[in-house]
């Protein structure tokens, strides 16, 4: 069993001016997708046993109100001098006001973070002063952690690996916690974020659901999409037809186009998405 001990500080440049190397692959998506993907590392993060709270450190009010509704504790980025700065902030806040004691900094485009790899990227790191996770390509770093009093000390930006190994924090070396590794900065890592398994608010944002289940009746040509938050969302022959729902297995992923709102929406275009 478990015992959550681990204060995670997650930090957020304001969206608007956020995930700069990804404005080429998604456009005028790139604000709501650095949010998302924020909303997504938190939730994730939340329901981890391993994690008592999660302190996000951003000065942007809409974001800091979503990231609240997601059940994090938000403080502004009172000091205002990049990224390392609004880290030492949050574990500052965490241990004077929360009485946090181990901590773990950790990057909040995570969008395909999973509750369990972080449990045991969590679990490993509890057994050091500090420690560190390299991201996928092995240059970065997505999490520092520092045990009950240890100072955080970190060095995150560019070749963060090897300055935080060279700080004296120790490197994790886990096969088995992508979702952990996993930033995203690109097209390319997001598409990988993807297969990963995204969660809801950058999938939505995406345009794409999980569909976990269909019911088509060929007599009436109609059927329903069952999204993955139980949603029931009614199709017709031409949605079917013209986005192959036929091939739909559940849990396959799809791009739902639709129209109208409430219980007046419907789907126009069903397209199976392969990652
Ligand atoms: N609060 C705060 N968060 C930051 C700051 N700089 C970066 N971050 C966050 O730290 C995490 C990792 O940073 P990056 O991957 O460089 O994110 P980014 O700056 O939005 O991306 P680029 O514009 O592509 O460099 C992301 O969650 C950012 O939102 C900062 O000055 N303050
Ligand atoms: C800030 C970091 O990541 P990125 O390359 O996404 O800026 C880092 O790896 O230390």
């Amino acid at each position: 069993m478990t015992t959550p001990t681990t204060t995670v500080v997650v930090p957020l440049k304001p969206p608007a001016a956020g995930k700069s190397r990804l404005a080429s692959a998604v456009g005028a998506l790139r604000p709501q997708l650095a949010l998302a993907f924020a909303l997504d590392t938190v939730a994730a993060a939340r329901r981890c046993p391993a994690v008592t709270r999660v302190v996000a450190v951003c000065d942007d009010e809409q974001a800091a109100a979503q990231l609240a509704l997601a059940g994090a504790v938000v403080v502004p980025d009172a000091p205002a001098a990049g990224l390392n700065a609004a880290l030492e902030h949050g574990v500052r806040y965490a241990r004077a006001v929360l009485g946090a004691g181990a901590v773990a900094a950790m990057s909040a485009d995570l969008p395909a973070l999973r509750p369990a790899e972080l449990a045991r990227v969590l679990g490993a790191a509890s057994a050091h002063p500090r420690a560190f996770l390299a991201d996928t390509q092995g240059v970065g770093t997505t999490l520092l952690s520092a045990a009950a009093g240890v100072p955080l000390l970190p060095v995150f930006g560019g070749q963060s690996r090897a300055a935080h190994a060279a700080s004296g924090a120790v490197e994790l070396r886990l096969d088995d916690v992508a979702s952990v590794r996993r930033d995203v900065d690109t097209g390319a890592d997001l598409q990988v974020a993807l297969a990963l398994g995204a969660g809801r608010h950058t999938l939505t944002t995406l345009g794409l659901m999980q569909a976990t289940a269909y019911t088509y009746s060929p007599d009436s040509r109609s059927g329903q999409v069952l999204l993955d938050d139980g949603t029931p969302l009614p199709f017709d022959s031409a949605a079917f037809d013209a986005g192959g729902l036929r091939l739909l297995r559940p849990g396959q992923r799809v791009r739902i186009e639709t129209e109208g709102a409430g219980t007046d929406r419907r789907i126009t275009l069903i397209t199976l998405q392969t990652f």
